[in-house]
C-alpha cells in the first residue's frame, strides 16, 4: 500500500494495491494490519454511505464533537470528488488550514481524516458514490459543522459558488472565527 503524507500532521492519502487480471482487479480495499501500521490504533464501527446525483454536490465541512470525535476513511466507488480536510484543532500550528485530495474510483486513493478536522468533498462526476468508515458511531448531537464557503479557509472547491448543489443543513455552518473550541 502507498502512503502520502501532508504538510498538516495527522491526514495520509492511502492507496491499496489493485491485482490486475484479465477479469479486471481484485483489491483489499481495507485490511486492519496494514491500515494499523499506517494510521496507529484505530478502531472503525460504522460504515456509511453516500450518493450524490449531481456534479457540484457540496457536502460539509462536518464533524463530531468530543466524546462523539471520529476518525475517518473515505474513498470513493463510483466518480470521482474534490475532499478536503480542515485542522480544527485549536492548538496546531495548522489551524484552519486545510488538506484536499481527488478520490476517484479511478484512481483507488482514499483520504484518512484524523479526529480533529472537518471534512467535506464536492462531487467532479453525476452519479459519484462516497463510502467511508469512521470510528465513532454517528450522533446527531454531536454532529456540527464549519461553513465551506468561510473566505478565511479559501479552499478552491472546484464549482462556481452560487452552482454548488447544497443540504439546507450546509448553508448554515458557523465561520471559522466563530467556531468553538472543540479540540485542543
Ligand atoms: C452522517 C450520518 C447521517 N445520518 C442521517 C442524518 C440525516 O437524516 C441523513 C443525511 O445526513 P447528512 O445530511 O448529515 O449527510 P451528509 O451531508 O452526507 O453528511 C456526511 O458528510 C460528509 C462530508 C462527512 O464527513 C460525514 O461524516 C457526514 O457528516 O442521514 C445517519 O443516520 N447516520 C450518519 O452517520
Amino acid at each position: 500500500m502507498e502512503t502520502t503524507t501532508f504538510p498538516i500532521s495527522g491526514p495520509l492519502l492511502l492507496r491499496p494495491k489493485r491485482i490486475e487480471d484479465s477479469r479486471g482487479f481484485f483489491s483489499e480495499t481495507y485490511n486492519e494490519r496494514l491500515f494499523r501500521e499506517a494510521l496507529g490504533d484505530v478502531r472503525f464501527v460504522q460504515d456509511n454511505q453516500s450518493l450524490s446525483t449531481q456534479a457540484g454536490t457540496i457536502r460539509g465541512l462536518h464533524f463530531q464533537s468530543p466524546p462523539a470525535e471520529q476518525g475517518k476513511l473515505v474513498r470513493v466507488l463510483r466518480g470521482a470528488v474534490f475532499d478536503v480536510a480542515v485542522d480544527i484543532r485549536r492548538g496546531s500550528p495548522t489551524y484552519g488550514k486545510f488538506v484536499s485530495a481527488t478520490l476517484s474510483a479511478e484512481n483507488w486513493t482514499q483520504l484518512w481524516v484524523p479526529a480533529g478536522f472537518a471534512h467535506g468533498f464536492c462531487t467532479l462526476e453525476p452519479d459519484s458514490e462516497v463510502l467511508y468508515k469512521v470510528t465513532s458511531y454517528y450522533s446527531r448531537g454531536h454532529d456540527l459543522g464549519l461553513a465551506w464557503d468561510d473566505p478565511e479557509l479559501d479552499i478552491p472547491w472546484p464549482v462556481a459558488p452560487g452552482r454548488a448543489v447544497l443540504s439546507d443543513k450546509d448553508h448554515a455552518h458557523p465561520m471559522l472565527r466563530d467556531l468553538p473550541a472543540y479540540f485542543s
